[in-house]
């Protein structure tokens, strides 16, 4: 279980608080209006940002004092994290060995993700040749690579069109399913939402809320939620 105990966080005139609890494999949903805390609320889990008061639980150890690098978990950003003078190989063995040092099972084990992806015969192609989906495929080979127990995405493929993204998404949900992951997904669209999410965090008025069914969220929207939905 994913806890947010008593959490303050200030940044700038904005404060932002929480108090819930994510189960183990759920896939939850963040979603509030533009600079309600989305990216703000996953940057605390990542260890981007620490909390002014309260505490972070994983499985009922405080990650307090934990750097990023050493959390048990995958952060997927918009921009795919992928470095562009590296392969497609190289970008995912990143996810195994920042110094590229792989073993011969550890190289196995990056062509078996790439094949899971659907990127077999792509290996050694750098980002910038390959389309947006494709760049997304990487991202999440390495996402399945290091089988982290914790998934952080914060809008990862808002630039795709819609039908792209609803293939990454499923891929997204393979992958969970696969690795056990629990997911917390920042998005803007409550049909990604919808799709993705049974649960889904609504940030409002400074304060992130519990996991609620995102039908019933989405359904009957708070007035806050109304307003941003439109
Ligand atoms: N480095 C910073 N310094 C000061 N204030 C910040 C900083 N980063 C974010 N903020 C403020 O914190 C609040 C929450 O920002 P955050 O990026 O978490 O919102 P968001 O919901 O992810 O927004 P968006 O949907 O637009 O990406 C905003 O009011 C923002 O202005």
């Amino acid at each position: 279980m994913l806890e947010f105990r008593d959490i303050a966080v200030r940044r700038g005139d904005f404060t932002l608080t929480a108090d819930l609890a994510v189960p183990d494999g759920a896939r939850v949903a963040v979603i509030g209006a533009s600079g309600s805390g989305k990216s703000t609320l996953l940057a605390l889990v990542a260890g981007f940002l620490p909390p002014d008061r309260g505490r972070i639980l994983w499985q009922g150890r405080d990650l307090a004092g934990v750097p990023p690098g050493e959390r048990p978990l995958s952060v997927l950003f918009q921009d795919q994290n992928l470095f562009p003078h590296l392969d497609v190989a190289q970008n995912v063995g990143l996810g195994l060995r920042p110094d590229l040092r792989l073993d011969p099972a550890q190289r196995q084990r990056v062509g078996e993700v790439l094949t899971a992806v659907g990127l077999s015969g792509h290996e050694r192609r750098r980002p910038a040749s390959l389309s947006g989906g494709q760049q997304g495929r990487v991202a999440l080979a390495r996402v399945l690579l290091r089988a982290r127990p914790i998934l952080l995405l914060d809008e990862p493929f808002a630039a795709l069109g819609p039908a792209l993204k609803a293939e990454m998404l499923e891929l997204v949900g393979r992958i969970a399913t696969q690795t056990g992951a629990t997911v917390l997904m920042v998005t803007h669209d409550p049909r990604d939402a919808a799709r993705f999410a049974p649960q889904t965090i609504l940030i409002d008025a400074g304060v992130a809320h519990p996991p609620r069914p995102t039908r019933a969220l989405l359904a009957d929207p708070p007035p806050g939620l109304r307003d941003y939905l439109g």
